[in-house]
């Protein structure tokens, strides 16, 4: 099925602080390859024949043009990141016009979530039928506690708790009025960024346990694992 209204963002402008790296995550390789190859290409299989905006940092665009050369990649349209994951998206969603009778969806992903699959895109997309925006979400299995000022903690019920993943999908129009919006601190994501503007009916779907972001170095082998439990389960 061809989306040719569906924008999608792949936001990889990240230093990978925590990574710790020379070599920021969504370069590091998996299974043979550059984080960010799969995570493109899984987003090509989702959604063939809709288009992809790159962005990625100033620094890094040599690489990424030596490492497309290396690996024999098409590179989507890049555009140039920001310092921080908001400015990125705004950079690219800046470049988006859309024609006075187009009803568009854009869709944001981190770059280092290279374990998206075709099913979680589809219910992401499904999931904007009756909402403003569609989000992955997954309950947590850790238990939970609120930290005071004092340094005093208390308990509270994990069963009304989500973590939150990428891709989220969007009213296009209600995205670009969004990110017209200045920057707060609290955007962690692109649903945070909705609901400042007032976009607060956010259909949350099922997110996917293997759908990790790459953070730490350990979460390489981890993705690896998940990839080769995929390939084992597909033979
Ligand atoms: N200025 C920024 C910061 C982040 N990102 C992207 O947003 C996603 C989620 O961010 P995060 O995991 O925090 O990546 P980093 O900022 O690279 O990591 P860290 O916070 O450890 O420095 C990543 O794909 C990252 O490349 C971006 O495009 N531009
Ligand atoms: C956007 C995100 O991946 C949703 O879970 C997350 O908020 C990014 O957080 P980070 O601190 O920028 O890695």
């Amino acid at each position: 099925m061809k989306h040719r209204n569906i924008h999608n963002i792949i936001v990889a402008a990240g230093s990978g602080t925590r990574f710790g790296s020379g070599c920021p995550k969504q370069f590091q390789p998996l299974a043979g390859r550059p984080v960010l190859m799969h995570t493109i290409d899984r987003m090509r299989q989702a959604l063939p024949g809709s288009s992809i905006l790159l962005v990625l940092g100033e620094p890094h665009l040599k690489l990424w043009h030596m490492l497309c050369d290396k690996f024999g990649f098409c590179s989507p349209t890049i555009i140039a990141g920001g310092s921080t994951r908001w400015q990125s998206v705004k950079n690219a969603i800046d470049t988006i016009k859309l024609s006075p009778e187009e009803e568009g969806i854009i869709t944001v992903h981190d770059g280092a979530r290279p374990l998206i699959d075709s099913a979680l895109v589809a219910r992401i997309i499904d999931g904007l039928q009756l909402a403003s925006g569609s989000i992955p979400a997954t309950p947590v299995t850790d238990s939970l506690r609120i930290l005071e000022n004092d340094g005093s903690s208390h308990p509270i019920d994990r069963s009304i708790i989500r973590a939150v993943q990428t891709p989220q999908a969007f009213d296009a129009r209600k995205l670009i009025k969004a990110y017209s919006l200045p920057y707060k601190d609290s955007f962690t994501d692109d649903a945070s960024v909705m609901a400042a503007a007032g976009y607060t009916d956010i259909a949350l779907v099922d997110g996917s346990l293997s759908n990790i972001k790459i953070t730490m170095p350990a979460d390489i082998d981890i993705a690896a694992i998940y990839m080769a439990h995929e390939t084992s389960t597909l033979a």
